[in-house]
C-alpha cells in the first residue's frame, strides 16, 4: 500500500497514515525541498528488524523525489532520539531472525550515509549507540544543549564491541584516539561534550527542530553536483569497506551474539533497564 502513495501525499496525510497502517515513521515537507523523517517507535525508538526496514524504504522514497535536497531526521518523543538497536532483536533469537536482523541495519547505515540527499540530524533526545550511528551517518548534527542528554557508543557496557564499520565511522567522526576512549569505555556525552569532540556540529537552547530546517535549507540551496560529488569522496571509502564484506560482517556477528556468554550479558542488560 505505502509504495503506491507519494511521498507529497504521504505529507498530507501523515495523521490518516498513522492511524491506518503501521509505518514506524512519519515523513512531513516543511518546504518544496526538504523532508522530515520522524522517528516514531514508542517507546523509545529502538530500532527493531521492522523499524529499520522502515526507515530505509522511506529515505529511498524520499530520495527518489528530485525536489527534495535535504532530509532532517528527528524523533517523536522530545526525550528520546533513538535507544539504538531494539536489544530484545539480540536476546535468544533465532539464527535467521538475528542474520536478516542485522541485514537490515547494515542496510539502513549504507542507505542513510551515502544518500544523495543532505541529512541534518535533528537530536532532541538521548542518543546511544545505534541512536548515535543513525546521527554520525547524517551530514550535521544539531543536539538540544539539555545536559542530561546523552549520545555516544555505550556498546562495551551490554558486553557487546561495535562493528568494524561503526568504529570506523566513529575515528572519521571524533579522531582516533577519542574514539578508542568512548567506544572501551562505552561513554555516553553530554551535548556540550559531544561538541566539543565534534560528535554534534551545533547544540541549540531553544527549538532545535526550527534551527535543523534552517540548517536543511542551507544544505538545500548548496549546488547539488557539487556537494553530491563531494559527499561520494568522503565517505566512499567506508561504503565500500562494508559492502565488499557484508556477509563477514554477518557471520562476526552473529557469532558473537549467540554465544552464551553474551546472552547472558545482554539479559542482564534488560534486567536493569526494566527494573529502573
Ligand atoms: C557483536 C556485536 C556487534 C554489534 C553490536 C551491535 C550494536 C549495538 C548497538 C545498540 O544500539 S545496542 C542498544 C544500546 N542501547 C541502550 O543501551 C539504551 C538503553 N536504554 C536506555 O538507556 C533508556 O531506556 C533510555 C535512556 C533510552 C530511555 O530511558 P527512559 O525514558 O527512562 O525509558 P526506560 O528505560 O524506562 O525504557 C522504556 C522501555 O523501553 C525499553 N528499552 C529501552 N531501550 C531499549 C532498547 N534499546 N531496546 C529494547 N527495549 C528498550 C525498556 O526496557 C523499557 O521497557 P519496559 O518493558 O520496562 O517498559
Amino acid at each position: 500500500m505505502l509504495s503506491r502513495l507519494s511521498p507529497r501525499l504521504l505529507s498530507s496525510s501523515p495523521r490518516l497514515l498513522s492511524s491506518s497502517i503501521r509505518t514506524l515513521v512519519n515523513v512531513t515537507y516543511p518546504s518544496p525541498s526538504v523532508a522530515v523523517l520522524e522517528l516514531d517507535r514508542p517507546p523509545v525508538n529502538s530500532l527493531s528488524l521492522e523499524m529499520a526496514t522502515s526507515i530505509t524504504s522511506h529515505i529511498k522514497q524520499i530520495e527518489s523525489d528530485p525536489q527534495i535536497r535535504s532530509l532532517i531526521l528527528t524523533s517523536s518523543n522530545p526525550k528520546i532520539f533513538s535507544a539504538g538497536l531494539d536489544i530484545t532483536e539480540m536476546s535468544r533469537p533465532s539464527k535467521t531472525r538475528l542474520s536478516t536482523f542485522w541485514r537490515s541495519i547494515q542496510s539502513l547505515f549504507l542507505t542513510l550515509y551515502s544518500t544523495r540527499l543532505s541529512t541534518i540530524s535533528c537530536i532532541t533526545g538521548h542518543s546511544p549507540a545505534g541512536g548515535c550511528l543513525l546521527s554520525m551517518s547524517c551530514d550535521y548534527r544539531v543536539m538540544s544543549r539539555n545536559p542530561k542528554l546523552g549520545i555516544g557508543l555505550n556498546e562495551t557496557r551490554l558486553g557487546i564491541a561495535a562493528p568494524f564499520w561503526l568504529k570506523d565511522l566513529f575515528v572519521k567522526t571524533v579522531g582516533y584516539r577519542e574514539a578508542e576512549l568512548g567506544l572501551s569505555r562505552g561513554k555516553l556525552y553530554s551535548p556540550e561534550e559531544a561538541l566539543k569532540i565534534g560528535l554534534v556540529d551545533e547544540i541549540v537552547d531553544g527549538e532545535v527542530y526550527d534551527v535543523a530546517v534552517e540548517r536543511a535549507e542551507e544544505y538545500a540551496e548548496i549546488p547539488e553536483k557539487g556537494i553530491v560529488a563531494t559527499k561520494r569522496m568522503c565517505r566512499g571509502e567506508l561504503v565500500r569497506d562494508l559492502e565488499g564484506k557484508i556477509e563477514e560482517d554477518v557471520g562476526w556477528f552473529t557469532d558473537f551474539i549467540l554465544e552464551e556468554g553474551t546472552q547472558k550479558g545482554i539479559e542482564g542488560y534488560l534486567k536493569s533497564l526494566s527494573k529502573k
